[in-house]
């Protein structure tokens, strides 16, 4: 299993889609348009952080264990970033203490079970790391109105706060084989970028193969 994982707006999802389809596996989305609380949140985030992250976690943990089952299916974000998102809701005090422990018991158990499976972790993190620039770029071309940041809706700073934890949070991921990829690099949308991108991929792919083998 690959999992990408990177800021809102990094390209994740343009980056599964074009992994699975060279790799002729299955993609796996976080269903935007299909999540009821997602839009509530932006407009709210007391209100609705805690409900917010309890549904992420669950829609999370469901299509882990569907894409466990594959070789190199991709999802389009980590489990282990949602833990990062939860704990900015709680500096920021969207979530309380209560919950966050809550939280962190259900991940945990969740967590057990996912270690009865054949695979404990991803074969490979992919982490897009782009510029606060490019990422307010990207989210500004994508034009979902709940995500566009004004003057007085706080985004930016929640943006700011959550794009500077992201490397730290790279740094410490050590779960398994991991790749970081420039992503104000390379367009993958053009060929050579992509087969530049897809070779890095690959050989990390092999190299854990390898390693197995
Ligand atoms: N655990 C979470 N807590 C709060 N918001 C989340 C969490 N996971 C995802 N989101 C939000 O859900 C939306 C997901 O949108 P989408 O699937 O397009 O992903 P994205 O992170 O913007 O990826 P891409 O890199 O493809 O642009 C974003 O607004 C993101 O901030």
């Amino acid at each position: 299993m690959i999992v990408m994982a990177g800021m809102i707006g990094a390209g994740k999802t343009t980056y599964t889609t074009k992994i699975a389809k060279e790799l002729h596996t299955q993609p796996f989305y976080e269903a935007v348009d299909e999540n009821p609380i997602l839009n509530k949140y932006y407009n709210n985030p007391e209100k609705y952080g805690f409900a917010l992250q309890i549904y992420f976690l669950n829609k999370r943990f469901k299509s882990i264990k569907e894409a466990f089952f594959d070789q190199n299916n991709v999802l389009d974000r980590s489990i282990y970033e949602d833990a990062l998102f939860t704990k900015i809701n709680v500096e920021n005090g969207n979530i309380s203490i209560e919950e966050y422990q809550l939280y962190l018991e259900l991940l945990d158990n969740m967590m057990e079970e996912l270690a009865t499976l054949p695979k404990k972790a991803p074969d490979l993190m992919i982490y897009l790391d782009a510029s606060f620039d490019h990422i307010l770029t990207n989210i500004q071309k994508r034009g979902r109105t709940f995500e566009q940041p004004t003057k007085e809706n706080g985004l930016l700073t929640y943006y700011q706060q959550l794009h500077t934890a992201y490397g730290d949070w790279f740094e410490q991921y050590d779960h398994g084989p991991k790749l970081k990829i420039d992503a104000n690099r390379y367009d993958v949308t053009k060929e050579k970028d992509w087969q530049n991108v897809f070779d890095q991929i690959q050989t990390k792919l092999n190299r854990k193969e390898m390693t197995i083998g």
